[in-house]
């Protein structure tokens, strides 16, 4: 089947990176989520670690823009969102999957899919074709036509990702695409975003560290609103020791970058 060219992969690309957060700040209610993070995300798969409440979920909503920055910088695509932006282009080049994503139940998975290329402006002439081709990617041609209702947990959720990936986006943001998934599906999902990331910036939050490891080009480890560490998934295990707590050398990394997070007060960039 002939692919859709969307207007992302005709844009011009003349920055190193997707994503540039400097001393990016982000209020959740009446908390400061994010307090001040650096980081800088160009395209492949970036992991994003941290405990329950590290602020791994409103960072992704700022970089959905569905948050507002409340200080600092960042920029998508080469542009600041905190300017005078035309915040709709920058969206239609950015696919995201939310934690916990509403859908009309008695949609079928291609009026889902569908509804959202809408939403995110595809060009009428092609949504079809980028329907088909989202579905496929994400190995659920053969219920594309089934009501959203009759999925399963696993398979909503890689509806959700067909949706996140409809509109051909430059910056694909996953919050905990592997929640609830079984053994299997978990690994049928890593098959997947190993088909995704090649020209896309992919940023995953999850707790499952070997989801990381074993994926994601590099890692994001945030804790109490703060950038802990950055880094390729390779030093995120080399962090860690024998005494560190977990069952592999990435959670002792993990572990052991977090525990001196916590004994110094600061991150370790
Ligand atoms: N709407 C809100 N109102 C008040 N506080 C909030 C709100 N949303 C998040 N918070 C707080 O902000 C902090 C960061 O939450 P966030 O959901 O970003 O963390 P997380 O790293 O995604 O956590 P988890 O891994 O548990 O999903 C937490 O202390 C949380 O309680």
């Amino acid at each position: 089947m002939a692919r859709v060219v969307g207007a992302a992969e005709t844009a011009p690309a003349n920055h190193a990176w997707e994503i540039r957060a400097e001393g990016l700040r982000v209020a959740a209610g009446r908390r400061m989520a994010v307090d001040g993070i650096d980081l800088t995300f160009g395209t492949g798969v970036h992991g994003l670690l941290g405990p329950n409440g590290a602020g791994k979920t409103t960072l992704i909503r700022a970089l959905a823009t569905v948050l507002r920055p409340s200080g600092g910088g960042l920029e998508l695509l080469g542009e600041s969102v905190s300017g005078r932006v035309d915040m709709r282009r920058i969206r239609r080049q950015i696919g995201y999957l939310p934690q916990d994503f509403g859908f009309y139940r008695r949609f079928t998975v291609r009026e889902f899919v569908e509804y959202m290329a809408w939403l995110k402006e595809v060009p009428k002439s092609g949504i079809a074709d980028a329907v088909q081709h989202a579905i496929e990617k994400v190995g659920l041609a053969d219920r594309a036509d089934d009501r959203m209702k009759t999925l399963s947990g696993g398979m909503a959720r890689r509806a959700g990702i067909a949706q996140a990936i409809v509109n051909g986006p430059r910056i694909l943001l996953l919050d905990e695409p592997t929640a609830g998934l079984d053994p299997s599906q978990r690994m049928q999902f890593r098959q997947l975003l190993r088909g995704l990331s090649e020209d896309t910036c992919t940023v995953v939050s999850t707790h499952l560290v070997e989801d990381v490891a074993t994926v994601c080009t590099d890692v994001a480890l945030v804790d109490e609103g703060r950038l802990v560490f950055q880094g390729r998934a390779a030093d995120l295990a080399a962090a860690g020791s024998g005494t560190d707590s977990g069952d592999s050398p990435s959670e002792r990394g993990y572990s052991a970058l977090l525990a001196r997070h916590h004994a110094t007060g600061e991150g370790t960039r």
